[in-house]
């Protein structure tokens, strides 16, 4: 089955503070999102942006606040920003551009089966025919969203309808930060997330810029209804070229808030959350690769350095050269061993240690905890 992809891009990445599209983020977006169709995913996306595009045409200084203006912005500024999207979809590569479609939902049409099975249909068939469904809510009709006026709910609603691999929830900001980091520039990013408690939603905070409305709380919020419905989520940044891409396999600028270590087996849930790591190895490159991406085991030869005293059958974290950490595994040999081998290849470290198996940690034997 093709794997979708739903991409929520909020008016914060799309419009300027003072109103009115920009341009070059929507070819930018459209072509990020071209490609990830071309690369064979199913693409969806929602977006917002219509108030922000349409206000200032409309005759308002700043966005509106009461609700009938919003309404009146975002039916000026919906065609405005479709026009632009199409426009810039049809420009990308050299077969004439991708196709899109325009859907306009509610949500409350998701508590209505009827009418959310008409629209799983429609997108259904536009995904079969390969067009790239473009969704926004309908700002016309459905004032109590107006209120909170965020997409993020809605980019949340439309993953779990359409099943999608990962939801990638786009804005200003490379991901949640330990406090909001336009108030405190020291603030740090938090890279992944296994549950949405409390405290990460205490440290999302309010609503966040003056042309977006939802903030980070909003985006957290809604990842937690997508990982209830078992969709990934990623919430981040996309600015250069091939980010998009890069977000949708793992490794994006962002923070990710994954499901699927409640989908492991016990044992491997067992190494992921409860247990105690008695010791840190820092690999290269070449072993975080084969650790994340090739399934493989941990050999010698990617270890740089260790921390801790552990011995063969202990729990040890692994981290990468940046300081991230990996997973977690199970260690065969003692920490003198490790330190004794690092680096060296496998018919060196045969002749300097006696070791029960080969591999550091059997891949049998670990867990990823990177998306
Ligand atoms: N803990 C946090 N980490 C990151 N950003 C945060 C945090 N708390 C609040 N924010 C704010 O959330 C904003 C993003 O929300 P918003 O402006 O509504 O975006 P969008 O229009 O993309 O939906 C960021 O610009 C940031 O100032
Ligand atoms: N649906 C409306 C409001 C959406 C909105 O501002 O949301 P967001 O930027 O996601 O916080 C629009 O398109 O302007």
């Amino acid at each position: 089955m093709t794997d979708t992809i739903v991409v929520k891009i909020g008016s914060s990445s799309l419009t300027s503070e003072e109103g009115g599209i920009n341009r070059e983020r929507i070819a930018f977006f459209a072509h990020e999102l071209a490609a990830l169709h071309e690369a064979g995913y199913q693409v969806l996306l929602v977006t917002s942006g219509a108030i922000a595009a349409g206000f200032k045409k409309i005759g308002y200084q700043t966005r509106p606040k009461l609700v009938h203006e919003k309404q009146a912005a975002a039916a000026v500024g919906q065609a405005l920003l479709m026009q632009a999207y199409q426009e810039a979809f049809a420009s990308y590569g050299s077969q004439g551009g991708v196709g899109v479609a325009q859907i306009l939902l509610t949500r409350a049409d998701f508590s209505n089966r009827k009418r959310i099975s008409n629209a799983l249909m429609t997108i259904e068939e536009l995904l079969h025919r390969r067009m790239l469904p473009i969704v926004n809510e309908n700002d016309t009709v459905a004032t109590e969203e107006l209120k909170f006026s965020e997409n993020d709910t809605l980019s949340a609603l439309v993953a779990n309808l359409v099943k999608a691999k990962r939801l990638v929830i786009l804005t200003d900001m490379d991901g949640l930060y330990t406090e909001d980091p336009r108030k405190n520039p020291n603030a740090v990013r938090i890279d992944r997330v296994e549950q949405i408690s409390d405290d990460i939603l205490r440290i999302a905070g309010g609503a966040g810029s003056s042309v977006g409305t939802g903030g980070m709380r909003s985006k957290i919020e809604a990842a937690r209804i997508a990982m209830r419905g078992g969709v990934p989520v990623f919430i981040g940044r996309v600015f250069e070229p091939g980010d998009l891409k890069l977000a949708v396999s793992g490794i994006g600028k962002g923070t990710y808030f994954d499901t699927s270590l409640h989908n492991l087996p016990m044992k491997k849930q067992w190494l992921g959350f409860h247990s105690m790591p008695q010791g840190r190895i820092f690999v290269d490159e070449g072993a975080e690769r084969a650790l994340l991406d090739g399934g493989k085991s941990l050999l010698p030869a990617g270890i740089r350095t260790i921390e801790g005293d552990f011995h063969p059958g202990d729990v040890v974290e692994v981290f990468n050269q940046q300081q991230q950490s990996l997973g977690r595994g199970v260690v065969n040999y003692a920490a003198w061993q490790v330190q004794a081998v690092a680096g060296l290849s496998t018919e060196e470290v045969r002749r300097r240690v006696e070791v029960a198996r080969i591999e550091v940690i059997h891949r049998d034997e670990w867990v990823t905890l990177r998306a």
